[in-house]
């Protein structure tokens, strides 16, 4: 799995965080030529403490920009301790037992596949990166095919990936523009319907903020009562100011028009990683694989 020629920079930091926590505890099990190259690695991964916490933590990079009257402190909710965050790490790490997978691809909920386990989906306008960030959560696996594109509607049907027995991810169409002429059908039904969705994922533009169509798939979640949470995306691409001023707007509207909304928006870059890491260990927590442990355990997790 972790050729040097495929781990992205950044992903070394995963690596790292492995080595430095405890090596004994958590690379028991691993196979030994496996464990002697991510060691070999550890030393490529050398961030400064300020970039590591602003790569695991993009709110906390924000902090210096806000106005007083707003802290990041409200906001931040979700913090996992780095034991957390590298024990979430191993339920994105394929092994023998442990094997992630595309499962199938359904343009009707008839043809949805029937797996009981906890599931994730992953919904927003079209080409707002929500195949994009899939692929980087499931980069620990590189052997998983996920298509991205330049062009918008590229994504035509549900794809379902299975994380081992631990939960199942969906990567959906986009709507808004050349959005699929199912679209309705398939993911408001699926929205509707699926009984072990446990977390809906809206993904919304950082540079942009939130747009005519998210705010109708906001009205969705709220209808259906489905708790959701919005990750910002592409924050690299965005702007400091505009990030903050889309930041605060989406904390608004989770404020003033949302129902079951994680009142934390997340960021995230996949180009650059940012977030990812975290983004992984709420996965895991909300799907049940990962109890935390210390101060993230003590903030409302709606
Ligand atoms: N700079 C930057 N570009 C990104 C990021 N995420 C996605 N992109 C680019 O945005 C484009 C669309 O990405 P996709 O992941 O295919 O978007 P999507 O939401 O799955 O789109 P549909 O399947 O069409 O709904 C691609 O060109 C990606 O390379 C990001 O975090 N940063
Ligand atoms: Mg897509």
């Amino acid at each position: 799995v972790y050729s040097p020629e495929r781990v992205h920079p950044y992903e070394m930091l995963t690596i790292k965080i492995w080595v430095l926590l405890q090596p004994r505890t958590l690379l028991r099990g691993v196979p030994r030529s496996w464990a002697h190259r991510l060691a070999s690695l550890q030393s490529a991964s050398k961030l400064p403490e300020k970039k590591l916490q602003a790569l695991l933590f993009p709110l906390s990079a924000l902090e210096g920009q806000l106005t007083s009257g707003f802290s990041i402190a409200d906001l931040q909710l979700f913090e996992p301790s780095m034991g957390d965050i590298a024990r979430a790490e191993r339920l994105f790490c394929p092994s023998a037992k442990h094997k992630i997978d595309y499962f199938s691809s359904a343009v009707r909920m008839d043809h949805a596949p029937l797996i009981r386990q906890p599931e994730v989906c992953f919904i927003g306008r079209s080409n707002v990166g929500k195949s994009s960030l899939i692929r980087v959560l499931f980069s620990l696996a590189p052997d998983v095919e996920i298509r991205v594109s330049k062009t918008p509607g590229h994504t035509k049907k549900m794809n379902f990936f299975t994380v081992g027995k631990a939960f199942t991810l969906v990567d959906m169409p986009g709507y808004g523009y050349k959005a699929p002429k199912d679209f309705v059908e398939m993911v408001e039904s699926y929205l509707e319907t699926r009984r072990n969705l446990v977390r809906t994922f809206l993904l919304v533009d950082g540079a942009v903020g939130i747009q005519e169509a998210d705010r109708v798939a906001i009205e969705m979640c709220n209808e259906f009562g489905l708790p959701f949470v919005i990750v910002m995306t592409k924050i690299d691409k965005s702007r400091q100011g505009a990030l903050l001023s889309n930041l605060l707007q989406v904390r608004e509207v989770i404020k003033t028009h949302t129902v079951c909304c994680y009142p934390q928006p997340f960021l995230a870059s996949s180009t650059q990683y940012t977030g990812v890491h975290v983004l992984r260990c709420f996965i895991a927590h909300v799907t049940g694989n990962l109890p935390l442990s210390g101060d993230a355990e003590q903030k409302p997790s709606h």
